[in-house]
């Protein structure tokens, strides 16, 4: 579904990634692990085609398309959405003509109440975008813009960033039902049903691991300096990184190479 060749990223006049290759199938979730500064918001808004994320080198490929070049708004009639770190305030656009937005970049008929009251943002639909929400409540706000984009290829940076526990659920089933994979979530525990094969695919930043609770992870791959140096089960990284720290797990990538 995404194919990345030989991928260099300048942002700011510096060069962020460097030779990135990255591959994820239709229906697979691909978790993306990295120290601060490493390079992962840079690829993902560079996938999306945020301006100021210039593709010196390299190929990006969506639904055998090359997208390297494609405007974002292109992007996400072609089935990409995201969910940034720090989306802005948005004073005089209503949260709800923004789900509008989105649910026609679908091209389907979208009841903007209804998708609302499952992520329990119903209250929120009348309110300016992300004024004065809490960390929690931008997230949900994020998700449901995506519920009603419905893309086949879903960006996440960060998702359990100011979520508590257990709007955690809340959020890690949204996901599932984003990715069409069918997960009953008990509040406050993770218990997982795989009901129908997911067809969507996605790639989620994470730092603490906690999304992994909530949802299956195909793989894991480590962004070092720009560089992708590890792929593999996404909770062996985890607790590699949790018990070695980064450097380590870049070392042993190094080894496994040569
Ligand atoms: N517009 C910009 N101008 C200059 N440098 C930038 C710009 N945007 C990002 N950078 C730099 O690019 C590097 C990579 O940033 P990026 O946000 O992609 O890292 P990250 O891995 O997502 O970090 P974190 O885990 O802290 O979110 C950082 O050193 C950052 O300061």
């Amino acid at each position: 579904m995404l194919t990345i060749e030989e991928l260099q990223v300048e942002v700011g006049g510096r060069t962020i990634l460097n030779n990135l290759n990255m591959e994820i199938p239709q229906g697979e979730t691909h978790i993306l692990f990295g120290p601060n500064g490493s390079g992962k918001t840079s690829l993902m808004m560079t996938i999306m085609g945020f301006s100021g994320y210039h593709v010196t080198h390299g190929k990006i490929t969506f639904k055998g398309e090359d997208i390297t070049h494609m405007p974002i708004h292109e992007r996400a009639r072609l089935g990409i959405g995201v969910s940034v770190q720090r989306p802005p305030t948005i004073q005089g656009l209503k949260t709800r003509n923004l789900v509008q937005v989105c649910g026609k970049l679908s091209g389907r008929a979208v009841d903007i109440e209804q998708l609302a009251e499952e992520v329990n943002f119903a209250a929120f639909l009348d309110r300016d975008v992300n004024h004065k929400f809490s960390g929690g409540e931008i997230k949900r706000s994020e998700l449901l813009q995506l519920m009603a984009q419905d893309p086949d290829l879903i960006l996440l940076d960060e998702p359990e960033s100011g979520v508590d526990l257990e709007n955690m659920a809340l959020i890690g089933e949204t996901i599932n039902t984003l990715l069409r994979r069918g997960v009953k979530c008990a509040k406050g525990k993770s218990h997982q049903e795989r009901i129908a094969p997911q067809t969507k695919s996605a790639l989620i930043i994470t730092h603490t691991g906690h999304i992994l609770d909530y949802i299956t992870a195909d793989r894991g791959q480590v962004l070092f300096n720009g560089h992708l140096c590890c792929s593999r089960n996404a909770r062996e990284i985890l607790k590699w990184i949790g018990e070695f720290g980064y450097e380590e797990c870049v070392r042993c990538a190094m080894d496994v190479q040569l």
